[in-house]
């Protein structure tokens, strides 16, 4: 899709698609979810050494990115210019990275960007639930689990549920970290600070995607866990945003929203 084509479209019109990161687990998925969905067209699948001038010369509206948090950004840069809608899906995405992407969508005012860390409905639940736990425990700790291929810990979407809770804790006048009397630690044995919260990282072999995000105060614990179980998990989430970004110019973060939570 070009700038010379129009902005709007007619309902009746299957949306025309392309994948990125095509051949890998995620976009595998996709192009099959794409391709059985009625009102979408798959037009584009371009894995690393494609040319991504394929996606605008084959007409796609919307681009669906599960590629690499190392070209995630060159990608979504090239598909704004070209005037197409994009659906990120790719880890890695900090506030720079969208202030950037932002920055590039002021240049095509009509055009969309989601940027979803998880697409499985259930996980975008517990990350709601967790931030409305936040503000009644002292103590919170989040353990990710994920598969032996994962390239980036921890995951994008421990990353945002830390961050979440961060932030519901701080409107709460809650301490920025939990009480922890460690003084003497192995390098790592904590995990990761992300923004205050503790976030442990597990890779094993069987596993897909999972979290739990444990509170704690006196006498009590409560456990949010999440298990997508099957790469399938994520395809209502991604179709979904799919349609939805064409309706929503400028930068969207997380499926929230269009869930209405
Ligand atoms: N938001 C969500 O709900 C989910 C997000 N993810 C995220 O999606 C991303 C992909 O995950 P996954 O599918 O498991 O990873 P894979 O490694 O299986 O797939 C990534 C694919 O992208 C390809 N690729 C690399 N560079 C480019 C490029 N410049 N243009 C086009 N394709 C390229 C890779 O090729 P090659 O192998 O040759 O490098 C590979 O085929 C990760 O960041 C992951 O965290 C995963 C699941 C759910
Ligand atoms: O790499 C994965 O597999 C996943 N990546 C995303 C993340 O980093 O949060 C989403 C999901 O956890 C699966």
């Amino acid at each position: 899709m070009t700038d010379s084509q129009p902005t709007t479209r007619s309902s009746d019109e299957p949306i025309r698609v392309g994948v990125l990161g095509a051949r890998g687990r995620m976009g595998a998925e996709v192009c099959r979810a794409v391709d059985a969905a009625e009102d979408m067209d798959l037009v584009a699948m371009v894995d690393a050494g494609d040319w991504l001038f394929n996606v605008p010369d084959s007409g796609a509206e919307v681009v669906v990115d599960f590629t690499h948090p190392g070209v995630v950004m060159d990608n979504i840069r090239y598909c704004v210019e070209q005037g197409i809608h994009v659906v990120v899906g790719t880890s890695g995405f900090t506030d720079h990275r969208m202030d950037m992407i932002r920055g590039w969508l002021e240049h095509k005012p009509d055009r969309g960007v989601v940027i979803a860390p998880n697409f499985a409905i259930g996980a975008v639940l517990s990350m709601k639930f967790a931030e409305a736990a936040a503000r009644f425990y002292e103590s919170v700790e989040i353990v990710e689990l994920h598969h032996e291929r994962k390239v980036d810990a921890p995951s994008g979407t421990a990353a945002r549920t830390a961050r979440m809770i961060a932030e519901a804790r701080a409107a709460a006048g809650l301490e920025k970290y939990a009480p922890d009397a460690t003084t003497d630690a192995l390098e790592g044995s904590r995990g990761a600070d992300v923004d205050g919260v503790r976030v442990h990282s597990l890779r094993l072999a069987g596993l897909v995607a999972h979290q739990e995000v444990l509170f704690g105060t006196t006498g009590e614990t409560l456990t949010i866990r999440h298990d997508s179980l099957d790469r399938s998990s994520f395809m209502p989430g991604v179709l979904l945003a799919v349609r939805e970004v064409l309706k929503r110019p400028g930068l969207t973060l997380g499926l929230e929203s269009m869930l209405d939570i």
